[in-house]
């Protein structure tokens, strides 16, 4: 009997260097929207960067200020992808409950909540003295 043709697991590798350089970055942006469509906790960060964004143009903080918060944003997201990364990959092996599978997910939620506490930190050192200036002003 003819067996059903088998659809590849993977996408057909591009043929030049150059597409499969190219379309790495559209595998990688597929990654960012999947995080984003799919975690909530990723569009909280995501309107939480837009706020200080838009707070950090208001306040005119310094541009070595604006990168400091662009590492505070942009080191929650990796850390968000990460755990979605460890979430997808515990589910895979490991579909029912397992202890170890707790203790890995635990842990790496821990790793989300330690970037989102650093970089409140960091955003009270970068905005703090930037709001009190403006309130001794009043
Ligand atoms: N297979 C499992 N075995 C044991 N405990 C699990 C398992 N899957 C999830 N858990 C427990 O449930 C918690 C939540 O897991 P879940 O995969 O729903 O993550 P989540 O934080 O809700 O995901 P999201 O970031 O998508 O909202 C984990 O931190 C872990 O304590």
């Amino acid at each position: 009997m003819s067996q059903p043709p088998v659809p590849p697991a993977f996408p057909p590798p591009p043929r030049s260097e150059w597409a499969k350089f190219i379309a790495g970055f559209g595998y990688a942006f597929n990654g960012l929207w999947y995080a984003l469509r799919t975690q909530r906790n990723a569009r909280v960060h995501a309107i939480i960067a837009t706020l200080a964004i838009i707070l950090g143009i208001v306040l005119h903080i310094s541009a070595l200020e604006f990168a400091m918060v662009f590492v505070a944003i942009t080191g929650v997201f990796i850390a968000e992808m990460f755990n979605t990364v460890f979430e997808l990959c515990i589910d895979i092996a490991t579909p029912e409950y397992h202890p170890l599978a707790k203790i890995a997910k635990d842990v790496a939620a821990g790793a989300v909540l330690l970037s989102a506490l650093l970089s409140i930190i960091i955003g009270i050192f970068i905005f703090g003295p930037h709001l009190l200036a403006l309130f001794q002003k009043m």
